[in-house]
């Protein structure tokens, strides 16, 4: 029996095995990944080790936790597959944006299943996950689940009518940062910086802020606060950000996100597949 299997090996896949692997007693023989890609599998193994690999879902059944990590429009066919094989005794856990647990129950009935939006900073130990269990899952599954998430950064249970906000927000986060991070790095080389001192100070800033707006009892407008000197530099910027919107444009972009997921959401509340 595995401690876990993968469907789906990609991105998501790799950032959740990564920071698995870096928790103690756990070893590349504990994990199995299932993809439709053999390349990709080889890839995995090359990187991480001893994986164990499969391109049957069904093999994904022999673990104590089985995470569903296709794209959302596999979901479906996915389920089907395993469909055979799942029963009560499968923990299940779908890391797919917006498909509901109403969907996932329809096609796998009776199983424990839990609906979780993870982000890939799990690939350093640092993400943050919010799941959903169903009503099968037990406390002590519930524990579990936990545990893998939190070996993988912060984690917490949410109802799930909160899922979609947690998808466009922390989900996608990583995303806006980095966009974030390039920007100011662009900023740098453009203004005469080495682009390799530009990139590292544009992300030990985006670190070392994380981690300070984290640890402080402060809230973070006053952490700006403590930035901006009087009649200082910084001020400089903040004026060019407030006018360009930039925290409408962020408060927009999370309202995006969160609508499609809402979209595909209502896509799979009315399909049967
Ligand atoms: N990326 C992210 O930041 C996050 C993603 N998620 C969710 O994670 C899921 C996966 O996303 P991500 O990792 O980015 O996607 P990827 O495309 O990187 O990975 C999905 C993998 O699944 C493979 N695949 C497709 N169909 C099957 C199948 N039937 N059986 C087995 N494997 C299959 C794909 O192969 P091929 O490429 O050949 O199709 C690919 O290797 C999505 O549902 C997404 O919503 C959740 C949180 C964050
Ligand atoms: O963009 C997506 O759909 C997925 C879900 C959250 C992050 N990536």
């Amino acid at each position: 029996m595995y401690k876990f299997s993968f469907i789906g090996s990609g991105n998501m896949a790799e950032a959740l095995i990564k920071g698995l692997l870096q928790q103690p007693g756990m070893q590349p023989g504990d994990v199995l990944c299932c993809d439709t890609d053999t390349q990709r599998l080889q890839l995995l193994q090359e990187r991480y080790g001893n994986l164990a690999t499969s391109t049957a879902a069904l093999d994904a059944l022999q673990a104590q936790v089985t995470i569903l990590s296709v794209k959302p429009p596999f979901i479906g066919a996915v389920a089907a597959e395993i469909s055979q094989g799942a029963g009560p005794d499968n923990l299940i856990v779908s890391v797919a944006a917006g498909i509901p647990l109403s969907y996932l129950e329809r096609q796998l009935p009776g199983c424990k299943i839990i609906r979780a939006m993870p982000n890939t900073a799990a690939l350093v130990g640092a993400g943050v996950t919010a799941y959903t269990p169903n009503a099968q899952v037990s406390a002590e599954e519930r524990q579990q689940v936990q545990e893998f998430f939190s070996g993988v950064g912060l984690a917490c249970e949410l109802p799930e009518a909160q899922l979609d906000v947690v998808t466009a927000l922390s989900g996608g986060g990583p995303a806006y940062l980095c966009l974030v991070a390039e920007a100011l790095s662009d900023a740098g080389v453009r203004l005469g910086l080495p682009r390799a001192a530009a990139s590292s100070l544009a992300a030990q800033v985006l670190a070392g802020t994380g981690k300070m707006i984290q640890s402080s009892a402060e809230h973070p407008a006053v952490l700006r606060e403590n930035v901006c000197s009087p009649g200082g530099t910084t001020i400089e910027g903040v004026a060019v950000l407030e006018e360009h919107a930039v925290r409408g444009a962020f408060m927009q972009a999370v309202e995006a996100a969160h609508t499609k997921a809402q979209q595909l959401g209502e896509l799979y509340e009315s399909h049967d597949r």
